[in-house]
Protein backbone atom coordinates (compact mmCIF):
# COMPACT_ATOMS: atom_id res chain seq x y z
CA UNK A 1 0.00 0.00 0.00
CA UNK A 2 0.97 3.53 -1.31
CA UNK A 3 0.99 6.67 0.80
CA UNK A 4 -0.33 10.22 -0.10
CA UNK A 5 3.49 11.14 0.49
CA UNK A 6 5.08 8.15 -1.21
CA UNK A 7 2.78 8.77 -4.27
CA UNK A 8 2.89 12.42 -4.97
CA UNK A 9 6.94 11.80 -4.34
CA UNK A 10 6.77 9.43 -7.31
CA UNK A 11 4.37 11.31 -9.60
CA UNK A 12 6.87 14.11 -9.62
CA UNK A 13 4.93 16.56 -8.00
CA UNK A 14 7.43 19.83 -7.75
CA UNK A 15 8.81 19.66 -4.06
CA UNK A 16 6.70 22.80 -2.94
CA UNK A 17 3.21 21.29 -4.29
CA UNK A 18 4.04 18.20 -2.03
CA UNK A 19 4.43 19.94 0.35
CA UNK A 20 0.82 22.09 -0.35
CA UNK A 21 -1.32 18.97 -0.73
CA UNK A 22 0.58 16.51 2.28
CA UNK A 23 -0.63 20.47 4.52
CA UNK A 24 -4.45 20.13 2.94
CA UNK A 25 -4.35 16.72 3.82
CA UNK A 26 -3.45 17.21 7.31
CA UNK A 27 -5.65 20.11 7.56
CA UNK A 28 -8.26 17.65 6.56
CA UNK A 29 -7.53 15.13 9.17
CA UNK A 30 -7.85 18.32 11.41
CA UNK A 31 -11.52 18.75 10.47
CA UNK A 32 -12.70 15.18 9.74
CA UNK A 33 -11.63 14.69 14.14
CA UNK A 34 -13.84 17.14 14.96
CA UNK A 35 -16.40 15.94 12.35
CA UNK A 36 -16.18 12.63 14.24
CA UNK A 37 -16.43 14.51 17.68
CA UNK A 38 -20.05 15.88 16.50
CA UNK A 39 -22.13 16.73 19.47
CA UNK A 40 -19.73 15.82 21.87
CA UNK A 41 -17.76 18.96 20.92
CA UNK A 42 -20.30 20.85 21.01
CA UNK A 43 -19.51 21.44 17.37
CA UNK A 44 -23.10 21.36 15.72
CA UNK A 45 -25.50 23.87 15.35
CA UNK A 46 -25.19 27.60 13.88
CA UNK A 47 -22.41 29.94 14.45
CA UNK A 48 -25.20 33.02 14.23
CA UNK A 49 -23.14 34.78 11.13
CA UNK A 50 -23.97 35.21 7.73
CA UNK A 51 -21.23 34.36 5.04
CA UNK A 52 -20.40 37.02 2.55
CA UNK A 53 -22.90 34.96 0.11
CA UNK A 54 -25.73 36.00 2.61
CA UNK A 55 -25.79 31.91 4.11
CA UNK A 56 -26.35 31.66 7.56
CA UNK A 57 -22.30 30.10 8.73
CA UNK A 58 -22.84 27.07 10.82
CA UNK A 59 -19.67 26.63 13.66
CA UNK A 60 -17.83 23.65 11.78
CA UNK A 61 -18.25 25.90 8.52
CA UNK A 62 -15.84 28.58 10.50
CA UNK A 63 -13.84 25.80 12.25
CA UNK A 64 -13.09 24.18 8.98
CA UNK A 65 -12.15 28.09 7.28
CA UNK A 66 -9.91 28.99 10.63
CA UNK A 67 -8.49 25.02 10.68
CA UNK A 68 -7.82 25.04 6.59
CA UNK A 69 -6.56 29.35 6.73
CA UNK A 70 -3.81 27.99 9.16
CA UNK A 71 -2.55 25.17 8.30
CA UNK A 72 -1.79 27.06 4.51
CA UNK A 73 -0.34 29.97 6.03
CA UNK A 74 2.05 28.21 8.30
CA UNK A 75 2.94 25.75 5.03
CA UNK A 76 5.44 28.18 3.22
CA UNK A 77 4.11 27.29 0.16
CA UNK A 78 0.96 29.40 -0.31
CA UNK A 79 0.93 32.72 -1.59
CA UNK A 80 -2.72 33.88 -0.38
CA UNK A 81 -5.82 32.07 -0.13
CA UNK A 82 -9.32 32.44 -0.70
CA UNK A 83 -12.34 30.96 0.74
CA UNK A 84 -16.21 30.70 0.66
CA UNK A 85 -16.10 31.84 4.02
CA UNK A 86 -13.91 34.91 3.73
CA UNK A 87 -14.98 38.00 1.64
CA UNK A 88 -11.41 39.32 0.49
CA UNK A 89 -8.90 37.17 -0.38
CA UNK A 90 -6.15 36.15 2.25
CA UNK A 91 -2.21 36.83 2.30
CA UNK A 92 -0.17 33.81 3.09
CA UNK A 93 3.92 33.65 2.48
CA UNK A 94 5.02 36.24 0.47
CA UNK A 95 7.47 33.89 -0.90
CA UNK A 96 4.40 31.37 -1.95
CA UNK A 97 4.46 30.03 -5.27
CA UNK A 98 0.54 28.91 -4.91
CA UNK A 99 -3.16 30.30 -4.66
CA UNK A 100 -5.33 27.86 -3.14
CA UNK A 101 -9.01 28.68 -3.39
CA UNK A 102 -11.08 26.42 -1.08
CA UNK A 103 -14.70 25.26 -0.06
CA UNK A 104 -13.86 24.27 3.84
CA UNK A 105 -17.30 23.13 4.17
CA UNK A 106 -19.36 21.41 0.96
CA UNK A 107 -22.75 20.41 1.93
CA UNK A 108 -22.96 21.97 5.39
CA UNK A 109 -26.44 21.88 5.58
CA UNK A 110 -25.99 18.22 6.49
CA UNK A 111 -23.62 18.90 9.20
CA UNK A 112 -26.58 18.35 11.62
CA UNK A 113 -28.00 15.13 10.85
CA UNK A 114 -24.59 13.24 10.52
CA UNK A 115 -24.69 13.01 6.46
CA UNK A 116 -22.01 13.45 4.00
CA UNK A 117 -20.01 16.78 4.18
CA UNK A 118 -16.47 17.56 2.42
CA UNK A 119 -14.32 20.28 1.93
CA UNK A 120 -13.11 21.03 -1.70
CA UNK A 121 -9.97 22.64 -2.93
CA UNK A 122 -8.71 24.32 -6.31
CA UNK A 123 -4.94 25.47 -6.70
CA UNK A 124 -3.05 27.71 -8.99
CA UNK A 125 0.44 28.84 -9.54
CA UNK A 126 1.50 32.49 -9.25
CA UNK A 127 4.78 34.39 -9.71
CA UNK A 128 2.86 37.58 -8.09
CA UNK A 129 6.00 38.35 -5.50
CA UNK A 130 4.98 41.99 -4.53
CA UNK A 131 1.36 42.92 -4.08
CA UNK A 132 -1.81 40.57 -4.07
CA UNK A 133 -4.58 40.97 -5.29
CA UNK A 134 -8.03 39.14 -5.95
CA UNK A 135 -7.63 39.92 -10.19
CA UNK A 136 -4.35 37.55 -9.06
CA UNK A 137 -7.17 34.54 -8.75
CA UNK A 138 -8.98 35.01 -11.93
CA UNK A 139 -7.88 32.73 -13.81
CA UNK A 140 -9.41 29.79 -15.95
CA UNK A 141 -9.89 26.87 -14.34
CA UNK A 142 -7.79 25.40 -16.88
CA UNK A 143 -4.95 27.19 -15.89
CA UNK A 144 -5.04 24.84 -11.96
CA UNK A 145 -2.51 22.77 -11.83
CA UNK A 146 -4.35 20.75 -8.71
CA UNK A 147 -7.48 20.20 -7.65
CA UNK A 148 -9.67 17.89 -5.31
CA UNK A 149 -11.64 17.26 -2.42
CA UNK A 150 -11.95 15.67 0.79
CA UNK A 151 -15.17 13.53 1.92
CA UNK A 152 -16.06 13.07 5.33
CA UNK A 153 -18.18 9.47 4.79
CA UNK A 154 -18.55 6.50 6.29
CA UNK A 155 -14.94 6.45 5.56
CA UNK A 156 -12.51 9.87 4.95
CA UNK A 157 -11.48 9.91 1.44
CA UNK A 158 -9.16 12.47 -0.65
CA UNK A 159 -9.48 12.62 -3.78
CA UNK A 160 -7.29 14.54 -5.84
CA UNK A 161 -5.64 15.58 -9.77
CA UNK A 162 -2.08 16.73 -10.69
CA UNK A 163 -3.33 16.87 -14.51
CA UNK A 164 -2.24 13.44 -14.69
CA UNK A 165 -5.56 11.39 -13.71
CA UNK A 166 -7.58 10.99 -10.48
CA UNK A 167 -6.35 8.81 -7.45
CA UNK A 168 -8.21 8.46 -4.93
CA UNK A 169 -7.30 7.64 -1.09
CA UNK A 170 -8.67 6.40 2.12
CA UNK A 171 -7.73 7.58 5.42
CA UNK A 172 -6.40 5.14 7.51
CA UNK A 173 -7.29 6.10 11.04
CA UNK A 174 -5.70 3.67 12.96
CA UNK A 175 -2.08 5.38 11.16
CA UNK A 176 -3.39 8.65 10.40
CA UNK A 177 -2.52 8.26 6.81
CA UNK A 178 -3.91 8.74 3.36
CA UNK A 179 -3.35 5.36 1.53
CA UNK A 180 -3.91 5.39 -2.09
CA UNK A 181 -6.98 3.05 -2.91
CA UNK A 182 -7.77 3.72 -6.81
CA UNK A 183 -5.39 4.66 -9.03
CA UNK A 184 -7.22 5.73 -12.25
CA UNK A 185 -10.56 7.27 -11.61
CA UNK A 186 -12.50 6.97 -15.15
CA UNK A 187 -16.21 7.76 -15.49
CA UNK A 188 -18.28 5.72 -18.06
CA UNK A 189 -19.77 7.83 -20.98
CA UNK A 190 -23.39 6.64 -20.78
CA UNK A 191 -25.33 6.16 -17.60
CA UNK A 192 -28.98 5.80 -16.44
CA UNK A 193 -28.62 7.94 -13.03
CA UNK A 194 -28.87 11.80 -12.81
CA UNK A 195 -28.61 14.07 -9.94
CA UNK A 196 -30.73 17.22 -9.47
CA UNK A 197 -32.48 19.26 -7.21
CA UNK A 198 -36.35 18.61 -8.15
CA UNK A 199 -38.16 21.04 -5.97
CA UNK A 200 -36.69 24.03 -8.28
CA UNK A 201 -38.14 22.40 -11.12
CA UNK A 202 -40.33 25.14 -12.01
CA UNK A 203 -37.64 28.07 -12.25
CA UNK A 204 -35.40 25.91 -14.71
CA UNK A 205 -34.72 27.18 -17.98
CA UNK A 206 -37.62 25.45 -20.87
CA UNK A 207 -34.27 23.09 -22.12
CA UNK A 208 -33.63 21.76 -18.55
CA UNK A 209 -37.31 21.19 -18.18
CA UNK A 210 -37.65 19.45 -21.19
CA UNK A 211 -34.23 17.27 -20.41
CA UNK A 212 -35.52 15.90 -16.94
CA UNK A 213 -38.88 15.53 -18.38
CA UNK A 214 -37.35 13.31 -20.61
CA UNK A 215 -35.79 11.32 -18.42
CA UNK A 216 -38.30 10.87 -15.91
CA UNK A 217 -40.61 9.42 -18.79
CA UNK A 218 -37.97 6.48 -19.14
CA UNK A 219 -38.68 3.88 -21.20
CA UNK A 220 -41.72 5.13 -22.69
CA UNK A 221 -40.27 8.09 -23.75
CA UNK A 222 -37.71 9.45 -26.37
CA UNK A 223 -34.63 8.43 -24.37
CA UNK A 224 -36.32 4.82 -24.45
CA UNK A 225 -34.69 3.81 -20.79
CA UNK A 226 -35.56 4.17 -16.89
CA UNK A 227 -33.87 6.88 -15.45
CA UNK A 228 -32.76 6.78 -11.24
CA UNK A 229 -32.26 9.68 -9.42
CA UNK A 230 -30.38 10.53 -6.20
CA UNK A 231 -29.47 13.74 -4.35
CA UNK A 232 -27.76 14.31 -1.35
CA UNK A 233 -27.33 17.92 -1.11
CA UNK A 234 -23.87 18.35 -0.96
CA UNK A 235 -21.63 18.31 -4.34
CA UNK A 236 -18.81 16.93 -2.58
CA UNK A 237 -20.75 13.74 -2.16
CA UNK A 238 -23.05 13.68 -5.47
CA UNK A 239 -19.79 14.18 -7.60
CA UNK A 240 -18.08 11.50 -5.41
CA UNK A 241 -21.09 9.28 -6.66
CA UNK A 242 -20.28 9.88 -10.16
CA UNK A 243 -17.03 9.48 -10.20
CA UNK A 244 -17.07 6.06 -7.99
CA UNK A 245 -20.02 4.75 -10.28
CA UNK A 246 -21.26 7.66 -13.04
CA UNK A 247 -24.31 9.51 -13.48
CA UNK A 248 -24.98 13.09 -14.38
CA UNK A 249 -24.80 16.02 -12.00
CA UNK A 250 -26.66 19.35 -12.47
CA UNK A 251 -27.16 22.34 -10.36
CA UNK A 252 -28.42 24.55 -13.35
CA UNK A 253 -29.35 28.39 -13.93
CA UNK A 254 -32.86 28.83 -12.66
CA UNK A 255 -34.62 32.39 -12.06
CA UNK A 256 -35.26 32.53 -8.61
CA UNK A 257 -32.29 35.25 -8.14
CA UNK A 258 -31.77 36.52 -11.85
CA UNK A 259 -28.40 38.24 -10.39
CA UNK A 260 -26.99 34.72 -9.44
CA UNK A 261 -26.83 32.85 -12.47
CA UNK A 262 -26.56 29.43 -10.48
CA UNK A 263 -26.25 28.37 -7.08
CA UNK A 264 -22.52 26.41 -7.16
CA UNK A 265 -18.91 28.72 -6.76
CA UNK A 266 -16.94 28.74 -9.97
CA UNK A 267 -14.22 29.03 -7.95
CA UNK A 268 -14.09 26.28 -5.51
CA UNK A 269 -16.81 24.18 -6.28
CA UNK A 270 -17.36 24.28 -9.95
CA UNK A 271 -13.46 24.59 -11.59
CA UNK A 272 -12.47 21.88 -9.15
CA UNK A 273 -14.60 19.71 -9.94
CA UNK A 274 -14.62 20.33 -13.53
CA UNK A 275 -10.98 19.40 -13.82
CA UNK A 276 -11.65 16.12 -11.70
CA UNK A 277 -14.53 15.07 -13.78
CA UNK A 278 -12.70 16.05 -17.28
CA UNK A 279 -9.36 14.24 -15.63
CA UNK A 280 -11.44 10.83 -15.16
CA UNK A 281 -12.52 11.48 -18.83
CA UNK A 282 -16.05 12.90 -18.12
CA UNK A 283 -17.39 16.43 -19.16
CA UNK A 284 -18.61 19.82 -17.14
CA UNK A 285 -20.00 22.03 -18.82
CA UNK A 286 -22.56 25.63 -17.90
CA UNK A 287 -25.08 25.61 -20.64
CA UNK A 288 -22.76 27.89 -22.50
CA UNK A 289 -19.58 25.63 -23.03
CA UNK A 290 -16.83 24.36 -21.10
CA UNK A 291 -16.47 25.52 -16.99
CA UNK A 292 -12.90 25.44 -17.08
CA UNK A 293 -12.72 28.08 -19.67
CA UNK A 294 -14.91 30.37 -17.92
CA UNK A 295 -12.61 33.83 -17.22
CA UNK A 296 -13.82 34.14 -13.82
CA UNK A 297 -15.13 38.32 -12.70
CA UNK A 298 -15.42 37.52 -9.16
CA UNK A 299 -13.91 35.28 -6.70
CA UNK A 300 -17.13 34.79 -5.80
CA UNK A 301 -18.79 34.21 -8.84
CA UNK A 302 -21.76 31.57 -9.21
CA UNK A 303 -22.50 29.36 -12.33
CA UNK A 304 -24.65 26.80 -13.93
CA UNK A 305 -23.04 23.23 -13.59
CA UNK A 306 -23.66 20.20 -15.31
CA UNK A 307 -20.99 17.14 -15.34
CA UNK A 308 -20.64 13.78 -15.69
CA UNK A 309 -21.02 11.07 -17.83
CA UNK A 310 -20.27 12.63 -21.05
CA UNK A 311 -22.65 11.14 -23.92
CA UNK A 312 -25.27 12.40 -21.12
CA UNK A 313 -23.82 15.67 -20.65
CA UNK A 314 -24.05 16.15 -24.28
CA UNK A 315 -27.47 15.06 -24.90
CA UNK A 316 -28.26 17.90 -21.98
CA UNK A 317 -26.59 20.32 -23.83
CA UNK A 318 -28.40 19.25 -27.03
CA UNK A 319 -31.62 20.31 -25.57
CA UNK A 320 -30.14 24.10 -24.61
CA UNK A 321 -29.15 23.91 -28.43
CA UNK A 322 -31.90 22.47 -30.33
CA UNK A 323 -34.93 25.33 -31.30
O1 LIG B 1 -29.97 22.80 -0.85
P1 LIG B 1 -29.86 22.70 -2.32
O2 LIG B 1 -30.51 23.85 -3.06
O3 LIG B 1 -30.29 21.36 -2.85
O4 LIG B 1 -28.32 22.88 -2.67
C1 LIG B 1 -27.40 21.89 -2.50
C2 LIG B 1 -26.12 22.40 -3.04
O5 LIG B 1 -25.65 23.47 -2.23
C3 LIG B 1 -24.37 23.19 -1.76
O6 LIG B 1 -24.52 22.59 -0.52
C4 LIG B 1 -23.55 24.43 -1.57
O7 LIG B 1 -22.41 24.24 -0.76
P2 LIG B 1 -22.16 24.87 0.72
O8 LIG B 1 -22.70 23.94 1.76
O9 LIG B 1 -20.67 24.95 0.72
O10 LIG B 1 -22.82 26.24 0.75
C5 LIG B 1 -23.83 22.17 -2.76
O11 LIG B 1 -22.86 21.37 -2.21
C6 LIG B 1 -25.08 21.35 -3.08
O12 LIG B 1 -25.01 20.72 -4.33
MG1 LIG C 1 -20.19 24.20 -1.22
MG1 LIG D 1 -19.28 25.53 2.10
Amino acid sequence: MRSLSSQLHLDHSSTDLSILLNCLAVACKDIASRLQQGAMAGVLGSAGEENVQGETQKKLDVIANDILKDYLQDSGVVRALASEEEEDIVECSKLGNYLVSFDPLDGSSNIDINSMVGTIFSIYETTAGGDISSQDFLQPGRNQVAAGYVLYGPSVMLVLTTGNGVKMYTLDQRIGEFMLTQEQVSIAADTKEFAINMSNQRHWAEPMQRYIGDLLAGQDGPRGKNFNMRWVAAMVADVHRILCRGGLFTYPWDQREPEKPGKLRLMYEANPMGMLIEQAGGKAYTDQGPILDIQPSHIHQRVPVILGAANEVDACLGYHLAP
